[in-house]
């Protein structure tokens, strides 16, 4: 394996037996890809699929490489954004990957943010019964979130992720100078999901957060690197105990009841609100939730608001453009959360930063009166 003069990156692994595999953080993997791909492909050929922005960006580097190392390819380009993730998209992409001729032993690419990656790993998960994948993540959310622990799917109009498959990639290749052509809106999108581990139990990743930020954000590569990797390392020890979310997994989720429901809300419209952002303003709001409770001291949920706010995402409901549901239609959407058990649902909750933990013990009156203070504010 040639790898150039270029640094050995981070390596991060998810250990889940025969289904482990490696998270590689580091910059130009792009470039290098067929190097790391080799070892998992069983024969030279692959498919790529991808959106049409970061064809334009990322691709030309992933083609050349697998050129050099005459690695056939084919690959899709599919419109940008949350949208994408449905029912016709999936047909496409199983569609494109059969007219291609990817055989059970072959590999398909996942070259993109989160959208790509969910999508492709689930047309993955249903071709030919299961074929392999591997994600390249592009955006700061892909690469310290899902690219990682094998959550794939689509949304309906039902809800989030609503149909899906838990399938894990055989290989993580996270290029950190992707990044660079990145907006600074979906850099930050990405940032609340890094947030989310310091805030689930790790209070001293959270200060590290808040003394870095400005660090992270002028593009510090140091900075980035180590808070993508210690993201990776979070959710791969939490997927390594509870890969299929029976317990200790829906921590993950912090932030998503409320969040899931607000894109719902939105129509997964990118111009109102896009999936960490989401995720932002339902982390204030768990924190804020725990504190009217009397769970969690208002103090640590006004620095979570605080941290988000600084960092430049929205925290309220107010931050969103355009008019919202009533509390009670939002309390509906959350009903299709997927940790709804016996019509109950389940929240993240928290004691302080860095001690989230599971409930199911939530009054909706409680959540209602929590819901229509936020709509008045
Ligand atoms: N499977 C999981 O565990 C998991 C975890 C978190 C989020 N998600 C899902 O991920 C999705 C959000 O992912 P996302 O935030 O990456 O969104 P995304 O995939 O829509 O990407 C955001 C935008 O950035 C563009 N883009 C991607 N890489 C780029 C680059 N390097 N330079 C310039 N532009 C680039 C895309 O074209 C898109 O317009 C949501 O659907 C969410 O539900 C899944
Ligand atoms: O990997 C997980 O588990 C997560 O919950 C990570 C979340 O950031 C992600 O948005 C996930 O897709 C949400 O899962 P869902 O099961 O609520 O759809
Ligand atoms: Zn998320």
């Amino acid at each position: 394996m040639s790898k150039g003069q270029s640094a050995a990156p981070e390596k991060v692994n998810v250990a889940l037996g025969e289904r482990a595999y490696d998270i590689f953080v580091g910059p130009g993997l792009i470039a290098r890809a067929a190097d790391y791909l080799e070892p998992v492909l069983r024969r030279p050929r692959t498919a790529i699929i991808t959106d049409e922005t970061v064809a334009g960006l990322h691709l030309p580097a992933l083609t050349q490489s697998l050129d050099a190392a005459g690695i056939r390819h084919a690959h899709l380009a599919l419109k940008p954004g949350e949208q994408t993730k449905c029912f016709a998209e999936l047909e496409r992409v199983t569609a494109f990957l059969l007219e291609q001729g990817i055989e059970r032993s072959d590999m398909v690419i996942a070259l993109g943010g989160g959208v790509i990656g969910d999508l492709t790993g689930f047309a993955a998960s249903v071709l030919r019964r299961g074929t392999d994948f591997v994600q390249i993540p592009t955006t700061l959310l892909s690469q310290v979130d899902s690219s990682v622990g094998g959550k794939t799917g689509i949304n309906t109009p039902h809800g989030k992720n609503l149909i899906g498959a838990f399938h894990q990639p055989r290989l993580v290749l996270a290029d950190t100078g992707a990044l660079a052509t990145l907006s600074e809106r979906e850099f930050l999108a990405g940032y609340a999901e890094v947030v989310k581990y310091g805030l689930i139990n790790d209070r001293d990743f959270f200060d590290w957060l808040e003394a870095n930020l400005d660090a992270i954000k002028q593009g510090d590569a140091a900075a980035r690197t180590h808070a993508i990797v210690k993201s990776c390392q979070a959710k791969a020890a939490v997927v390594a105990e509870d890969e299929r979310e029976g317990g200790v997994r829906a921590l993950l989720n912090l932030g998503h009841t409320f969040g899931h429901a607000l894109e719902a809300a939105t129509s997964y419209d990118a111009r109102r609100l896009v999936h960490g952002e989401a995720v932002a303003i339902g982390m204030v709001m768990a924190f804020e939730f725990s504190a009217m409770l009397g769970l969690c001291p208002g103090q640590d949920a006004g620095r979570v608001k605080a941290h988000l706010k600084r960092a430049g995402l929205p925290t309220a409901l107010g931050d969103i453009p355009g008019t919202l549901p009533g509390a009670e239609a939002l309390v509906g959407l959350m009903a299709q959360d997927k940790k709804v058990v016996d019509g109950k649902l389940t929240f993240i909750l928290a004691r302080g930063i860095g001690k989230s933990f599971i409930t199911r013990d939530i009054d909706t009156g409680d959540l209602q009166r929590f819901l229509s203070e936020r709509e008045a504010a």
